[in-house]
């Protein structure tokens, strides 16, 4: 009968035997009994000529690597100092007590099975790196935090560094099928482009099988906030890792239809002042996010309404019900595995083409909660209900815009009745001005006229979790207007 793999090992480190242990969630390293340190009198811990080896419990996910050569033991994993604090790769080598060194082997295995559990070892993965984007960090980004983590995890990477604008969609649609993921370390415009070169592949339903996962190093990194959260979305090293370890997730994703031209977007539409805030500030995307702060309270400042005309075929607009929809969605998502959830509660189909009339300072369309690190835009938004989420801001008072920022994280305007919020399968717009202009996931589009369509779980990305992770809190019943 073969014997289970041992779960515990003391090993020598530092001069002090440590104990090393894992169970399905955690690998915790703490002093062992074993560790018999000369003491020097009363005040053995201050004068100890040891260092002081602390107790650490890291999450079993966050395991890179484990091997060993000999009785050499070779660990990585990523790690925080403090739960707030970005996380950072570490390594402890180690020697295994004589005792102990026939288990090694089998310690080592049995904690890399469980760190990798359900998920595909030594991927292969095509790495888009834009040394331009948001405030041009990209390059050392890469090299210094996501490169160590990839190649600890035993990847195998082929890696160009763009060279001009639309360079990403040509290596996306000309990208070999035999990639497990494309790593764009960039924001989301070269995101942008990745998926509309995906689009233009030879093969695109199987292009689109290669999970797209974004690696922050733009100016509002909306997909990876999306992916990640707000905790982890803006950190390079939890997205390395989720490149490493993240299963698929799928994605809608939606066509602006204009002229015989289909652009792909992921993200977002906008127009009017969420459109001008965004061109307006792109000689400032070395600020970083900063930018859309100063955007915004211009904006604010000149308040103007946007001259279109608008069709929405709306599949729903209960907010109180969609908001239910999207919590029940994540708390399904917490026993995730990737297969298809089909747990739509309302069908495209049902759809009811509404025009809608009233003055408004902007719309936004788009998918994800998060447009940024401070703004919630889309809290009932889901990864790949079919639909399209739309918010129609009425003009309201320039103090009320302004009082939005502090809670626009949270997703402040969400519950006031001039803020109209719809899940819709299409939409259809007409400028009744020329040149008029949209942000498509925050690209530049001058139109006279277009159309808006959902492809349903049309891409791929890698996620941890297998929804948008936000928290949304619902208001006192008595505060909410609408
Ligand atoms: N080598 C390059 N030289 C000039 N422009 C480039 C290059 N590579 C990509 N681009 C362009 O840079 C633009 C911005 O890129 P990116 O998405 O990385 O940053 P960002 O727009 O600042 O971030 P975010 O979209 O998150 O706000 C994209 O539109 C892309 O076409």
């Amino acid at each position: 009968m073969q014997s289970a793999a041992p779960r515990e090992i003391n090993v020598l480190a530092n001069h002090s035997v440590l104990n090393l242990s894992f169970d399905d969630d955690s690998l915790c390293v703490q002093p062992s009994p074993l560790d018999h340190a000369p003491e020097v009198g009363c005040c053995s811990a201050f004068f100890s000529r040891k260092p002081r080896i602390t107790h650490t419990r890291v999450p079993i996910r966050q395991v890179i690597d484990a091997h060993c050569s000999e009785r050499t033991l070779h660990l990585t994993y990523v790690d925080r100092n403090h739960p707030k604090t970005p996380m950072e790769l570490r390594h402890l080598t180690s020697t295994v007590i004589e005792e102990e060194q026939s288990s090694l082997m089998s310690w080592s295995e049995a904690l890399m099975e469980l760190a990798y559990a359900g998920v595909h070892r030594n991927r292969y993965l095509r790495v888009i790196i834009n040394p331009f984007g948001g405030p041009g960090k990209a390059k050392s980004i890469y090299t210094k935090k996501v490169e160590p983590i990839l190649a600890a995890g035993g990847c195998s990477l082929d890696v160009t560094y763009t060279t001009h604008r639309y360079h990403a969609q040509e290596l996306a649609r000309d990208i070999s099928l035999k990639y497990d993921a494309v790593i764009v370390v960039s924001g989301d415009g070269v995101v942008h482009e990745v998926i509309n070169g995906l689009a233009q592949h030879n093969n695109p339903e199987k292009a689109f099988c290669i999970p797209v996962v974004p690696i922050p190093a733009g100016s509002a990194n909306a997909l990876s906030l999306n992916i990640l959260g707000l905790k982890d979305g803006l950190d390079p090293c939890a997205a390395a890792l989720n490149a490493l370890k993240g299963k698929q997730m799928k994605l809608d994703l939606f066509s602006l239809n204009m002229h015989d031209e289909k652009r792909f977007a992921f993200l977002s539409h906008a127009l009017g002042l969420m459109a001008e805030l965004d061109r307006n500030t792109e000689p400032l995307r070395w600020m970083g996010d900063i930018r859309f702060m100063l955007g915004f309270l211009y904006e604010v400042a000149r308040l103007k309404t946007c001259p279109i005309q608008l069709s929405i075929k709306v599949v729903d607009d209960d907010k109180q019900r969609m908001v239910d929809a999207a919590n029940a969605r994540n708390s399904l998502t917490q026993q995730w595995s990737p297969e298809p959830i089909d747990d739509k509660g309302v069908s495209a189909d049902e759809g009811k083409w509404v025009d809608f009339q009233n003055p408004i300072i902007y719309m936004y369309a788009g998918k994800g909660p998060f447009m940024s690190r401070t703004l919630m835009q889309f809290p009932a938004s889901m990864p790949d209900d079919g639909l399209i989420d739309i918010v129609l801001q009425e003009v309201i008072p320039r103090k009320s815009l302004i009082d939005a920022i502090d809670i626009a994280e949270e997703g402040g305007l969400f519950w006031t009745k001039e803020t109209h919020y719809v899940k819709a399968s299409a939409y259809r717009v007409k400028a009744l001005e020329p040149s008029y202009f949209l942000m498509v996931d925050g690209e530049e589009v001058i139109f006279d006229e277009f159309t808006v369509e959902v492809h349903p779980r049309m891409a791929t990305v890698l996620s941890p979790y297998g929804c948008y992770p936000r928290e949304f809190k619902l208001p006192n019943p008595e505060d909410k207007s609408h």
